[in-house]
């Protein structure tokens, strides 16, 4: 077990990961030729923050993710975690992240307690400073502390898998797709469980393919596309990268056309009673367009607006992937 810097605030670094010019090229063996998967990327994920990592399949956050891990070898670069360069120091790197695989791959006649136990041996922790009991409480499986693995619900397991994965007492977590094929109800939970690890401390790096659970969650997104960031900032920065909202109106008759008041605006209509006015915040104001409607006569029944979601900035940056199926989603 490799000791953590003392937690004064003046030796923690600023950035809990630090990635330089990072570049993997996979060389197959066999015909096919090498796949540069990751292009020489720049990443800082600070200290504290909870950072959602997102891309289309084959971006390169599963490469990323095991350079981080000590998995896979990078081919070119500089990577830190926790202040300590992956190369120069290997195992203390190591002790500092915590990752949470996508599979659920565990020893079924292992129990939650047995598991924990052994997960902290691997990692050389004294049997003194083990957190087995603390960790199962944290996770909500102290019930099932002496139960099978194989007994416990999908939900429990990747509890359990969270658990594991902080044995070391790590100040970064990676979870890769915490919540790919998780109910409604367990994947809540989760979220409530990670927001909790992070506000107590722990520096969290999710991967996640769905656009609503990064956006709930992670105070910054970094976006990749084919190997390269094409987007790294504070969740609410990013959002207002497209000034577009809409405005529907409903009007007190049926029209056929959108009225001529409304020319100067980009309007549409949605249904014989509903005006779709298109228009950017940052230079538009929505008294204008009522003010030219109030001119026309027509009463207003109700109003609302739309904001861009992360969605659409996805696309905008990703060219469109998930638009073409390429495996995105909203949590929804
Ligand atoms: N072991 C490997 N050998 C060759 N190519 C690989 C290997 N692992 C990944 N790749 C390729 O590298 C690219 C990045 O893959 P990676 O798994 O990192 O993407 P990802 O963003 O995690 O995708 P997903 O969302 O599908 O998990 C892809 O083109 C993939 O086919």
């Amino acid at each position: 077990m490799v000791a953590h810097a003392p937690l004064n605030p003046v030796n923690l670094p600023a950035h809990a990961v630090e990635v330089r010019g990072l570049t993997k090229t996979y060389r197959p063996a066999g015909k096919a030729g090498p796949k540069l998967a990751l292009k020489g990327i720049d990443l800082a994920i600070p200290r504290g923050s909870l950072f959602g990592l997102l891309g289309p399949n084959g971006a390169g956050k599963s490469t990323l993710i095991n350079i981080l891990a000590g998995l896979v070898n990078k081919t070119e670069g500089a990577v830190s975690i926790w202040g300590t360069d992956i190369d120069a120091h290997p195992r203390q790197a190591r002790a500092s992240i915590g990752v949470v695989p996508q599979e659920l791959n565990m020893d079924p006649f292992f129990t939650p307690r047995e598991m924990l136990e052994l997960q902290a041996g691997l990692y050389g922790v004294p049997k003194a400073e083990r957190r087995t009991e603390e960790l199962l409480d944290a996770v909500g499986l102290k019930d099932k502390a002496d139960a099978y693995a194989r007994s416990l619900s999908g939900g429990m397991k990747r509890r359990l898998m969270v658990a594991k994965a902080m044995v070391h007492s790590p100040p970064v977590l990676v979870l890769d797709e915490p919540t790919a094929g998780v109910d409604v109800e367990l994947r809540i939970q989760l979220w409530e469980h990670v927001r909790k690890m992070n506000r107590e401390g722990t520096t969290v790096l999710l991967t996640t393919h769905y656009l609503q659970e990064a956006e709930e969650l992670c105070d910054t997104i970094a976006i990749i596309n084919h190997g390269a960031v094409v987007a790294c900032e504070p969740t609410a920065k990013l959002l207002r990268r497209v000034d577009a909202k809409a405005l529907t109106i409903t009007v007190d008759r049926d029209l056929d056309a959108v009225p001529a008041a409304l020319s100067g605006f980009t309007a549409e209509l949605a249904g014989p009673r509903h005006i779709v006015v298109r228009y950017q915040p940052s230079r538009q104001r929505v008294d204008g367009v009522l003010a030219a409607l109030a001119a026309t006569g027509l009463g207003v029944i109700d109003l609302s607006t739309e904001e861009s979601d992360l969605e659409d900035i996805f696309l905008q940056l990703t060219g469109g992937a998930h638009a073409r199926g390429e495996g995105v989603h909203n949590a929804a």
